[in-house]
């Protein structure tokens, strides 16, 4: 599918409002919207779609689309200073659908008081129960078989917390990649002091989990915004999608303020349109490109905009700043070769069974490969020492930072020290994990552990980089800059390293490879092993911060940006504080008001994939060049061949 009808009839069309990126806000508000058959909505999306991508339904395959230009933008970083000048990967999902289209599938929320936080800075009504009730709106959450439930110690999903009715199906994995050692691995985790905590989607975050995943266990298949929201509405008259198109600017009436958004330019077939609005502009184009759209449009800092000849018709300094990413670190043990893990997928004896088990709902196809994850306080993995050495740090930084900067670091580090906020994440991940880069022994099986900073202090920018709205734009999360988050990350990074330690999982261990054991014997050597090993989780935020425009808004608490009468933005950029979920499907959460209603938005996820690759054996490949399903003889774990390829190029 290319659209739903032609660039020349999109621009003919008087639309009521115009979503520009039918990602995962957009699609969401869109649907929304058009319940109203007398409201005409028309969506443009640069990406393209295609309903039976195999690499985007089949879970097990989630992750192999990343690096394919065709569904990735494919975004690095400006260099970055604070972790050894590296370039580091940003991906985007680019299609209908958006990030969703090409997320790991894992459906989690943050903790209540995350979203109480905001809130707090000056966004009244966003805060945890009103953010609940979107979230259960969002999904119906589907039984879990009891055998399956008890094997995998899986929680009841309680109606309080779990929605029954909506578009995204929710249920937990069909298949664990730790097999039989499952039980021993959460018993390792409990052993270093974790408790188990079966549903954290009921506003406390804290625990070891297994999450649920946006799978529709019925079919084993994904569901994302693009199959959830708009598919099921594609049939509706007045919901317009364009793909192919990117939108260059917003323009305005002349002369109005506030500014009054008249329509959109876009590109499709290098041909250029104007499609006009008569009510709003909602732009959903993901938090690293919705900035680029306002300051095309003349929306954003004077100087920057200056400096690209572009005339500002709004100055707001809070365009594309206070951007905040997730970043974590993975660690590699080798395990006793009879284990059971993914690495199986490098043999092609076994991967070539797993088309025949996935037509069963069966196997690591139907699958993310790792859905229990613990997320754990500042007291579980940091001494009392480091705590208040943390403190004094974020202190220092919030009396040297401008006031809207000040009043998050606030809430930021009323939260650190609480043993109910999740500061950390560490997951055991079954088998050799891509992003290592590490070339796997043959019939080797491993133990990855990953581990996460929750609430990095550290904040970067994403402006334009040019005026051509085709350019990349220039991405600098100006990671580690805080000297506290790197600090938060070693401590993880060495409680991680215990779970291989544990008693339970002692006997199996063969070989620490990653960091290695002079490496994790010492604190500076293991400062360095993150930096030179540190990766981004996908999951920018708050570069069109939902603040007062004195604390550095871009957006008012119904979305609006400040200085426009009808230019609203729904998707990941308006949120000011990042909550505790790596996966950022609660994260992502935003709401879009209009006549007293509100809509939610949210994200997806999953995991595994590789685009086919000059480097990559075909005839082992689960995908083929079309990232369809392979018949047979398809190797999973092609996607690590891949990734390693792709992540080598950029660390
Ligand atoms: C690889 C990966 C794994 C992830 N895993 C998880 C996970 O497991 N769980 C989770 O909850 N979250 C996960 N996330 C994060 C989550 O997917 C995103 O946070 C979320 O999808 C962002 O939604 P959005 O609406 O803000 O932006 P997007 O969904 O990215 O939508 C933006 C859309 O705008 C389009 N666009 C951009 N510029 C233009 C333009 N100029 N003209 C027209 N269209 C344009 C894009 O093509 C895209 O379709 C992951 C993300 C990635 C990339």
């Amino acid at each position: 599918m290319t659209a739903n009808l032609t660039a020349e009839k999109f621009a003919s069309t008087a639309f009521d409002y115009i979503i520009v990126g039918g990602g995962t806000a957009g699609l969401v508000v869109a649907a929304r919207l058009s319940e109203d058959p007398a409201i005409k909505v028309g969506v443009l999306e640069a990406g393209d779609w295609d309903p039976d991508l195999a690499a985007a339904t089949i879970p097990g395959l989630g992750g192999t689309l990343i690096g394919n230009p065709k569904y990735d933008w494919g975004f690095t970083s400006v260099p970055q200073k604070h972790v050894n000048g590296r370039v580091m990967l940003h991906t985007r999902g680019k299609g209908l659908g958006g990030s969703s289209l090409i997320n790991f599938g894992l459906l989690d929320r943050g903790s209540a008081a995350e979203y109480d936080a905001i809130e707090a800075l000056g966004n009244p009504g966003w805060n945890w129960n009103e953010f609940l009730k979107y979230f259960k709106k969002s999904e119906t959450t589907l039984p879990t078989d009891p055998d399956h439930a008890k094997k995998y110690h899986l929680a009841e999903a309680d109606p309080q917390w779990h929605g029954d009715s909506g578009p995204i199906a929710k249920s937990y994995a069909l298949y664990f990649g730790w097999g039989s050692l499952n039980d021993r691995v959460i018993s390792a985790v409990k052993e270093l002091g974790v408790t188990h905590y079966p549903d954290t989607n009921d506003g406390n975050k804290i625990g070891l989990s297994t999450m649920f995943t946006s799978i529709d266990s019925r079919s084993a298949t994904r569901s994302y915004a693009a199959n959830a929201y708009f598919k099921a509405n594609a049939s509706r008259e007045n919901l317009v999608v364009l793909t192919g198109a990117t939108v260059t600017k917003i323009t305005f009436r002349a002369g109005s303020f506030p500014l009054q958004a008249t329509g959109v330019e876009f590109l499709n077939g290098g041909q250029k349109y104007h499609a006009a609005v008569s009510r709003e502009v909602i732009v959903s184009a993901g938090a690293l490109q919705t900035p680029q759209i306002l300051e095309l449009s003349g929306i954003g800092n004077k100087d920057i905009l200056s400096k690209h000849g572009i005339e500002t018709l709004v100055d707001l300094p809070g365009v594309g700043e206070n951007l905040q990413e997730h970043i974590f670190v993975p660690t590699l043990t080798e395990i006793d070769s009879s284990c059971e893990t993914l690495d199986a997928l490098r043999e092609p004896e076994y991967a070539a069974k797993l088309p025949e088990l996935y037509a069963k709902r069966e196997g690591p196809l139907t699958s993310l490969p790792a859905t229990t994850y613990a997320f754990i306080s500042s007291r579980t993995f940091m001494s009392e020492e480091e705590q208040q050495k943390w403190k004094e740090g974020a202190l220092s930084a919030a009396k040297n930072a401008p006031v809207g900067l000040r009043k998050q670091y606030e809430s930021q580090i009323e939260r650190f020290l609480d043993p109910s906020s999740a500061e950390g994440e560490v997951f055991p991940f079954p088998g050799l994990l891509p992003t290592l880069a590490i070339e796997p022994e043959p019939k080797a099986r491993y133990l990855s552990v990953v581990a996460a900073v929750m609430h990095p202090l550290s904040r970067g920018s994403v402006h334009i980089a040019s005026a051509d709205p085709t350019a990349a734009p220039a991405i600098d999360p100006n990671y580690l800059s805080r000297p506290e988050d790197l600090d938060v990350l070693l401590a993880a990074v060495k409680f991680g390293l215990k779970l291989p330690k544990t008693a339970l999982l002692a006997d199996l261990v063969r070989k620490q490879i990653a960091p290695t054991p002079e490496e994790a014997a010492s604190d500076d050597k293991l400062r360095e092993y993150i930096k030179a090993r540190c990766a981004c989780v996908f999951h920018p935020i708050g570069t069109a911060s939902m603040l007062p425009k004195e604390d550095g808004g871009v957006v008012d608490p119904g979305l609006k940006v400040y200085g426009t009468a009808n230019v609203r933005v729904v998707d990941a950029s308006i949120l000011p504080l990042s909550p505790a979920n790596r996966r950022s499907y609660t994260g992502d959460g935003v709401c879009y008001r209009r006549e007293g209603v509100r809509h939610l938005a949210f994200t997806l996820s999953p995991w595994y994939t590789v685009q086919p690759s000059a480097e990559h054996n075909d005839s082992v490949s689960v995908v083929d060049a079309d990232c369809q399903l392979r018949g047979s003889s398809g190797c999973l774990f092609d996607y690590v061949q891949t990734c390693r390829v792709y992540y080598r190029l950029i660390l």
